[in-house]
């Protein structure tokens, strides 16, 4: 096994850095990290001025809530006013390795002076250094509460996909007992419909990125259900592209002709939004990655998770497909051990997400979380947590966390850092690496300033080439100014089309590195 300089400070290319004051890193410290930071003030302020009276601990509490919101702000100045970075001092798991960087890399730098991803990295770990050093605040999520709100909006994008996968379109006959099928179950029964399946869940899978707090300084609720709508109308085949296939049911036929009706009204809008949506996709390797699926039986899937919330839900949506079709048997999501970026998943997010699901079905008429729905739709969403609950209880699906991802390496990495050794051991077993959203995908090809028109494969490193690095790709919707892979004169016509082309959010691409199949 070759061995690789691990030295962050020397990327492929010159580092995207805030030095650059026309970059997208410079306006995101400058500008936008403060406001993030400013916000975790807020949200410490706001939960220990709850604290209830009651509460033995609330003086200590109290006490500790001072100490990290005098932190915070400390955190913000230094930012600010491009402080030198300093050692961090909890004794968390990888402090060591922090500081080796530090020392190593980046001795006498700072915010404005380093590369812009090891200080939006060093930034997340200095917030987590402040609640790592008190007794009752430690593993407290001060983004918790954002990523509540946004998936609370995102309740009719989350009811419309689950009772699009889950309404039962062929009830199995009271006399043989057989449970009825869900329409996701019978669509990947046929095989046109799990092609047409899967084309049309990575779309909604590539999209749930758009909706992430880091970009939506202010999560305009509003602006979160247009971009999840645009999402839905991407959304799986409708019961209709199903239900024509089956034996009519006892309902009653001019109710399901008119559903029908509007399932194709439904569908052509959809797929009409659908095309509309995939002009967007600058680089789209879906056909690439759908030919090395189809070729997979129960492999395993590793998904290293971005977003929770709506994202998460889509992320999982499609983990079930692959698990209903067959295409695995196993999938281990990566998520985050420390709040990071705002809105991505840590554990406790992932088996939240799933108890919702359950609440929205055990409690009548309303949820403690979704607003009141209707039964058929809390049946659709009770159905799904129950089904991934499964998933989860008999080992199917798998949640893990690790250093490595809330490390300031980039993914070239992660063959030969020592301290991702055993993440790496266990991941090679991997039949296929899916990558979700910006973050993953700027450590993925080093961010750094690539000409646009650069293999994607060339821009991943070691990750192309490694002999025990399995077929991977990444669902990324661009939001800062690092894009590869792209045909000559994209970058030139997307300059015309849309200034902020590479940080809107607006665009995406799916880029997928092929590896021969493993002996
Ligand atoms: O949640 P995602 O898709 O990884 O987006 C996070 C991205 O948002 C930003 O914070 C601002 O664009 C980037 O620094 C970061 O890569």
């Amino acid at each position: 096994m070759s061995t690789v300089t691990i030295d962050p400070l020397h990327p492929p290319r010159k580092a995207l850095s805030g030095s650059d004051t026309k970059s997208f890193g410079y306006a995101t410290i400058q500008s936008r990290l403060p406001v993030i930071v400013s916000k975790i003030v807020d949200d410490v302020y706001r939960t220990y001025h709850n604290l209830p009276d009651s509460d033995p601990l609330k003086e200590q509490k109290d006490k500790e809530a001072k100490q990290i919101i005098e932190a915070i702000g400390g955190l913000r100045y230094e930012l600010q006013r491009d402080k030198p970075f300093r050692p961090l001092q909890d004794n968390l798991p990888d402090v060591g390795e922090w500081n080796q960087a530090l020392a190593d890399y980046y001795p006498s730098s700072s915010w404005f002076k380093a590369s812009w991803l090891f200080a939006e990295c060093y930034l997340y770990r200095r917030i987590k250094e402040a609640f790592a050093l008190t007794q009752y605040w430690c593993d407290y999520d001060p983004f918790f509460s954002q990523k509540q709100t946004v998936f609370k909006s995102s309740q009719k994008a989350v009811v419309a996909i689950a009772v699009r996968l889950m309404s039962p379109t062929n009830k199995g006959s009271e006399r043989d007992g057989s449970q009825s099928l869900s329409s996701l179950d019978i669509l990947v029964s046929q095989a046109v419909g799990t092609e047409q399946a899967f084309f049309e869940l990575v779309q909604i899978c590539l999209w749930g990125n758009a909706t992430d707090l880091s970009l939506l300084d202010n999560p305009d609720l509003a602006k979160v259900e247009e971009l999840q709508r645009r999402v839905m109308m991407g959304s799986s085949p409708s019961p209709s592209s199903v239900a024509s296939s089956n034996n009519s049911s006892n309902i009653n036929l001019d109710k399901q002709n008119q559903e029908q009706v509007q399932n194709r009204r439904e569908d052509d809008h959809a797929t009409s939004e659908l095309e509309k949506h995939a002009e967007k996709i600058l680089q789209n390797d879906s056909d690439l990655l759908w030919e090395k699926v189809k070729t997979m039986r129960n492999g395993r899937v590793d998904i290293i998770l971005d977003n929770a919330g709506f994202e998460l839900y889509v992320d999982l949506v499609f983990a079930d497909y692959m698990i209903r079709a067959g295409f695995a048997s196993k999938v281990v999501f990566h998520a985050k051990r420390i709040p990071w970026f705002v809105s991505d998943v840590m554990p406790f997010d992932f088996q939240w997400a799933i108890d919702q699901l359950h609440k929205a079905g055990e409690t009548a008429g309303s949820s403690p979380f979704f607003d009141p729905i209707d039964p058929i739709e809390q049946q659709a969403l009770k159905d799904l947590g129950h089904k991934w609950q499964s998933y989860v209880d008999q080992g199917v699906w798998t949640v893990t966390s690790h250093d490595f991802w809330t490390s300031c390496y980039p993914f070239h990495h992660l063959p030969f850092l020592p301290s991702a050794q055993n993440l790496f051991q266990d991941m090679k077993q991997s039949d296929l690496w899916i990558f979700k959203g910006d973050l993953n995908y700027r450590k993925l090809v080093y961010d750094c300033q690539w000409p646009t028109t650069t293999p994607f494969k060339e821009t991943i490193g070691s990750l192309s080439s490694h002999e025990e690095v399995p077929s991977l790709v990444t669902f990324r919707t661009c939001k800062a100014d690092v894009v590869v892979g792209l045909k000559a004169g994209v970058e030139e016509k997307m300059n015309n089309v849309a200034k902020d082309w590479m940080v809107s959010g607006e665009y995406a691409v799916i880029s997928f590195s092929n590896r021969d199949s493993k002996p």
